[in-house]
């Protein structure tokens, strides 16, 4: 772990159930390769994730079984490690190669920019050669221009100790916000190509493994497995997905079934199938047996499910990458302090408005205070924010360099449009936040970009834990305490601390802590903010000004509402070349000193 990682606290742990094949799974880690700084229960680093893959390697393979590592893309955009070098990502790539991973993908956030996926056509994927599938995403060649597969579409393979024979693909969701430098084909239409129906018809295959950046259950991966089962009924297949951001564990049939591990480095999937058939083993059990697991990221799990401890976890490699994780923190000066929050600021823990919202925060004090082009004099404006442009709370105390990233990764600006009714505006706001299916079904086949937060997609109700309320205003967590604290093995010690509490196909019993469970509320797609109305009441007319990430919804919402501006003529730059995190960072080193 890094040297300021808080150390994690003892917990009743369930057990791993080990079987024939193993796999662990990262997805949507968004650059959190040095684990969470502040929380303990995510405190572990790439580094210790090294040591913990090959350390389970061992272990399963001194039993004769196999163990394969998985990683299901939106490896960048999120956190200062990838965000805040100049070229962005040039030291995540350096750490992310050290682990051993055999089935590797893209998400949708390596696709948004073309520097971005440029980057990994040119250095991810060659670090990961043999391992990096995209069944259906092409990209133009920067040097020769030519559109080709940004990586082998699928591939097959026998694992090292039982040569069980697999058929492995990539897949991205049906995601339409890439830059025109690449082409994702709908999974729908994927599935028809002959490589594809080829590949599924192979009858030397003991398993189909799909990973992908999908969401466990989805339609795509509906799509997927009806096309495999189709042409095999009885073959297992083990899907890997994510980019919802949440734990979930989908069963399709008693052979098929999908698991997604989180985010941010917060997750270590754990699977196990036992019972598959293989060339010279038939199955001796009436069929496989498929079994999942959510491993906290920190060392307290990973000694126990290893059965080491300080002296015997750390491998080597691991502990370099662990350094090569601290040097590039320290050149990157992710914690230089810019000011200090005074208390803890939720994305989805309170409600929408409350006092500790950071959605609340920010309409009543950091837009207010910050969005200001001069050029516009006094006249009236509203600002439009999508809530998905904030990526994680805001946790009392040191601000830091990396804090502004977790929470601002993007390089979105503002834009405005003058003279727009104040009424019409309220319609919008009405048309953005119904669920973002109305928008996707006024203009099938549009480009839209999904624009709630992923979390908000995949959790449609609000889980209120009652008596979290009164124990809001207390620190989860005592960091002073938990810095110096070894991590104790005494079973009578054990706190139960807040976590995930995951309900999932199979049951309650996927998280390998024990923890409370945590409040989730829903929160708007879009919030507003009314800025420079010195009249009281409201402005006949105003400065319609927005993030840029919403300008094709908002041109939609705009048609909906009855407004007749065309949001891609008529707008305008607004405060010139002023980001989002340009403006939050500004505000907190004003506003938010330290004592
Ligand atoms: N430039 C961007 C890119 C994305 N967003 C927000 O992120 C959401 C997608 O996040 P995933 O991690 O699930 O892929 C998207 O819906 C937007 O809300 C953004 O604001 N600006």
């Amino acid at each position: 772990a890094q040297p300021s990682a808080p150390a994690p606290i003892s917990a009743s742990l369930r057990e791993l159930e080990f079987g024939q094949l193993n796999f662990l799974h990262t997805t949507d880690t968004h650059g959190w390769l040095a684990g969470h700084l502040q929380e303990p229960s995510y405190s572990a680093d790439w580094g210790d994730y090294v040591s913990f893959a090959t350390r389970m390697r061992e272990k399963v393979e001194a039993q004769g079984q196999d163990l394969l590592v998985v990683d299901t893309g939106d490896r960048v955009e999120g956190n200062g490690l990838y965000d805040s070098s100049a070229p962005k990502g040039v030291y995540l790539s350096e750490i992310l190669r050290h682990q051993h991973i055999d089935v590797i993908t893209s998400g949708n956030h390596e696709l948004y920019k073309q520097n971005t996926s440029e980057a990994e056509f040119l250095t991810t994927v060659p670090n990961f050669r043999g391992k990096y599938l995209a069944s259906n995403i092409d990209i133009t060649h920067p040097e020769t221009n030519e559109l080709v597969p940004l990586a082998p579409r699928f591939k097959k393979f026998t694992t090292k100790q039982q040569g069980i024979r697999i058929v492995a693909f990539g897949f991205l969701f049906d995601f339409t916000g890439n830059y025109n430098n690449t082409v994702v084909q709908p999974v729908e239409k994927t599935i028809k190509e002959d490589w594809f129906q080829e590949a599924i018809r192979d009858k030397d295959v003991d398993l189909f493994l799909v990973a992908g950046h999908v969401p466990a259950h989805s339609p795509e991966y509906r799509a997927i497995f009806e096309e495999i089962r189709g042409i095999r009924w009885d073959t297992p297949i083990q899907f890997f997905g994510g980019h919802q951001h949440i734990r979930d564990y989908a069963k399709y049939d008693s052979k098929a079934f999908a698991l997604a591990s989180g985010r941010f480095m917060e997750t270590i999937g754990f699977m196990s199938i036992d019972g598959l058939s293989t060339s010279d083993r038939p199955s001796t059990t009436s069929g496989p047996v498929f079994k999942r697991r959510y491993i906290d990221n920190n060392l307290y799990s990973f000694y126990h499910h290893t059965g080491l401890d300080e002296e015997s976890f750390p491998t080597e490699k691991g502990r370099n990458v662990s350094q090569l994780i601290t040097e590039s923190r320290s050149a990157l000066r992710l914690d230089r302090v810019h000011g200090c929050a005074p208390r803890t600021l939720w994305m989805s823990r309170v409600p929408y408005p409350h006092k500790d919202s950071v959605f609340t925060w920010l309409q009543t004090q950091v837009l207010p205070d910050s969005l200001k082009d001069e050029s516009r004099g006094e006249v009236p404006s509203v600002a439009i924010l999508n809530t998905g442009a904030i990526r994680f709370d805001i946790f009392q105390g040191q601000f830091t360099q990396d804090t502004i990233w977790t929470i601002s990764p993007f390089t979105n600006s503002f834009r405005y449009v003058k003279d727009v009714p104040y009424e019409k505006v309220q319609l919008i706001m009405e048309v953005l936040n119904k669920q973002t299916k109305i928008l996707d079904t006024f203009e099938s086949g549009s480009s839209l970009p999904p624009l709630p937060r992923p979390e908000n997609l995949a959790r449609m109700e609000d889980f209120i834990v009652e008596e979290e309320e009164e124990s809001l205003d207390t620190p989860i967590y005592d960091m002073a305490a938990l810095h110096q604290a070894p991590i104790s093995t005494n079973r009578q010690d054990n706190k139960i601390v807040p976590g995930y509490t995951t309900k999932d196909d199979a049951g309650t019993d996927g998280d390998d802590t024990l923890h409370s469970p945590i409040s989730f509320y829903q929160v708007p797609n879009c919030i507003q903010a009314l800025l420079s109305a010195n009249t009281s009441g409201v402005p006949e007319t105003v400065d319609l000004i927005y993030i840029e990430f919403i300008q094709p919804h908002l041109a939609l919402a705009a048609k909906f509402a009855g407004l007749d501006v065309d949001f891609f003529q008529d707008s305008d730059v607004y405060m010139s070349s002023t980001t989002m995190t340009d403006l939050l960072l500004a505000w907190v080193k004003k506003h938010w000193k330290c004592e």
